[in-house]
This record gives C-alpha cells, structure tokens and sequence, in this order.
C-alpha cells in the first residue's frame, strides 16, 4: 500500500535560483500573453529586495515547477511583481500557498504593506487577493495596452504589521 506521503506529492515552496529561470520563463508565457523571458527575468532576480518563490513538487518525486511569485521589497514596503500557476495546476490551492508564503517572509523581515496591480478582469486573481486580505487602494485606466479586459488596473494594498 503507498503512504500518503509518496501518493500525494507533497508541494514544495522554495526560492528561486538562477538557473530556475528558464523554466519560470516558459511557465510565465503559458500564463500571459506580455511574458517576461529568461533575461527580464534574470535583471529582475539580479535586482536588490526581489525574491523569487517556486511551487513544485519533490526531486524525489520527480521535480515540476507549477508556479512561482517575484517580490520587491524595498524600506518596508513590498510589491508582487508577477505570480504565475501553471494552467493545468490552476485553482487547487498553489496560488495561496505562494502568496501566504511570500507573506510570511515579508511579515518576517518587517516590511509594512504589500502592494500589487491587477486587472480588473481577473477575477480568479482578484479572489485570491480578497481573501488575503488585499484592499483596492486605486484604480489606473488604460494601464495595460495589450489585455483583453478593460485595461484598467486595480491597485491593491494589504497590510502586514
Ligand atoms: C500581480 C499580478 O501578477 S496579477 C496577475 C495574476 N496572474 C495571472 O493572472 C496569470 C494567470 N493566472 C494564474 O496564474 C492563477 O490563476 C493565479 C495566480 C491568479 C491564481 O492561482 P491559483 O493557484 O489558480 O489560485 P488558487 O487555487 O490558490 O485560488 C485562489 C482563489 O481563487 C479562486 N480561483 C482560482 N482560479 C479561478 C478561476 N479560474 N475562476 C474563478 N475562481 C478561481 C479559487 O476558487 C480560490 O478561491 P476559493 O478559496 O474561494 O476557492
């Protein structure tokens, strides 16, 4: 009989290295159709206060990248740059483990608020982000020339002291 612990494939949040970049790349362009190649996201990774945390599942299971999240944190303040689940591991839970993650490392290293912008279309992102705890804190018309929503971006703060 298989233990829990070898049939479930326990999922895995650990920071990005660089030579994950690649593959978060390929995973970044399933998820949007203005994605950020290897390069872009090198500079960013190369940036200071930008961590980047990866959803996968075990080496010992045979190791998948299902989705990852790019943070700045800058004097207290932190912004989620990107986060991206795989569309076929979409909507089991990856996304929230991810930004709950995310969260703790920044409750952690004292930052004050977590920012981020979405469109206001998206609503399997906005239902993430409510459930955090993220409140709109503003609203940029015509932010995104190329979505297929209204191209408005909402900006959304949640606290974290
Ligand atoms: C700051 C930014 O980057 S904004 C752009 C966000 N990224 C994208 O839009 C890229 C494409 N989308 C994705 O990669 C993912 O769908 C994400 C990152 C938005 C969410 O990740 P997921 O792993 O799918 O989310 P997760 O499963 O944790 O679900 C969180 C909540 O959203 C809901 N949700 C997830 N997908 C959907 C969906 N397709 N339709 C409706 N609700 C959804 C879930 O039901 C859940 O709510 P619940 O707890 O009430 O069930």
């Amino acid at each position: 009989m298989k233990s829990w612990w070898t049939s479930e494939k326990p999922l895995m949040i650990e920071r990005a290295e660089k030579d994950d970049l690649p593959d978060l790349a390929k995973l970044h362009a399933e998820c949007f159709k203005q994605n950020w190649g290897t390069a872009e996201l090198t500079t960013m990774f190369e940036q200071k206060g930008v961590f980047i945390l990866i959803a996968r599942t075990s080496r010992v299971t045979g190791q998948a990248n299902l989705g990852f999240v790019v943070i700045r944190s800058v004097a207290g303040e932190a912004e989620v740059l990107t986060i991206a689940v795989s569309p076929k591991q979409q909507n089991r839970g990856i996304g929230r483990k991810l930004m709950e993650a995310a969260i703790f490392q920044l409750y952690s290293d004292r930052a004050e608020a977590l920012f981020l912008e979405v469109d206001d279309t998206n609503s399997a992102a906005l239902k993430l982000y409510k459930k955090l705890g993220f409140k709109q804190v503003g609203e940029r018309k015509a932010y995104y020339a190329t979505s297929e929503g209204s191209g408005t971006a909402l900006v959304m703060r949640c606290d974290l002291l």
